[in-house]
């Protein structure tokens, strides 16, 4: 029997703009921050997505959960998407609550679900009475329980995991992890985003590592850590000319050559 996919990435890739006025170092460039990226997630994965800064982890889970359109290529999603990040999904002005009430409006749910998810937020996030303050007073942990526990208590079909544990303290990551283990446990599809191989390497069933924008490897988890961990070990090693000409060659394949318009005469004749 054929399986069932989560989510499949089909040549996607996504191009940013740098752009600087600074008149000796004007910039104005275009570049892959995701390059002709091809996978297929299946049903009940739960992978963890590595990759050293800048490589485009949160460039992917932003597409991978709608909130960024793809530039070439398509993503197919089966399921509704959640997304759990610092920072993203939260209005800074408005309090805790109206937060859950804003998200649960915009995915169209029932006033009952919204008061069901409300009561599971309050009971998972521990936040007291910061959740009738607006989320622009919260510490960078209080947002990221916030935003961690609206996103589980939605129960999607997919969930997205980026960073979200990093800035929480232990026994609260902990807490998380023992919850996404009980999704897990119900086949539900996870994005492990983390820079924590331990973690990736505890909790999730495969990895996928990406690099300066494109796909390196995708599969078996220790293989794959094994493999990230060896090029951590030997970018760290680098001394600092040589780590700067690594960080080059990587950013410089991701640049789109300007494309000069067209000339009258070129139109005409070219
Ligand atoms: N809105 C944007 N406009 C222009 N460039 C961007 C934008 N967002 C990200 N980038 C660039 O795209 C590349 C990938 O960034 P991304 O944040 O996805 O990497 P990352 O793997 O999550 O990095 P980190 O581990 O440091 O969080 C980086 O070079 C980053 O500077």
């Amino acid at each position: 029997m054929e399986k069932e996919y989560a989510i499949e990435f089909r040549h996607v890739s996504k191009i940013y703009s740098l752009k600087s006025k600074n008149k000796e170092h004007a910039i104005n460039k275009r570049f892959y921050a995701l390059k002709d990226i091809n996978f297929k997630i299946p049903k009940g994965e739960v992978v963890g997505i590595l990759g050293t800064n800048g490589s485009g982890k949160s460039t992917m889970s932003i597409i991978l959960a709608g909130i960024s359109e793809v530039d070439e290529g398509e993503m197919i999603v089966n399921g509704e998407q959640a997304l759990i990040a610092i920072n993203t999904g939260l209005n800074p002005q408005l309090t805790g609550l109206e937060n859950i009430e804003l998200k649960g409006a915009l995915l169209g749910l029932s006033k009952k679900r919204i008061k069901e998810i409300t009561e599971g937020v309050i009971e998972f996030a521990e936040i007291g009475d910061f959740l009738y303050q607006p989320v622009k007073k919260y510490s960078s942990g209080m947002k990221s329980r916030l935003g961690f526990s609206i996103n589980l208590c939605l129960d999607p079909d997919i969930l997205i995991v980026d960073e979200a544990l990093s800035v929480g303290d232990k026994g609260f990551a902990q807490k998380c992890i023992n919850k996404m283990k009980e999704l897990k446990a119900t086949g539900k599809t996870i994005v492990f985003i983390s820079h924590s191989l331990p973690q990736v390497r505890g909790f999730c069933d495969t990895a996928m590592w990406i690099e300066g924008g494109m796909l390196k490897e995708y599969g078996n988890i220790e293989e794959v850590c094994d493999h990230y961990a060896e090029y951590v070990d030997y970018y760290n090693a680098l001394d600092n000319k040589a780590k700067k000409k690594e960080r080059d060659e990587k950013f410089n394949k991701r640049i789109i050559p300007n494309v000069k318009k067209k000339g009258f005469f070129d139109r005409i004749f070219g």
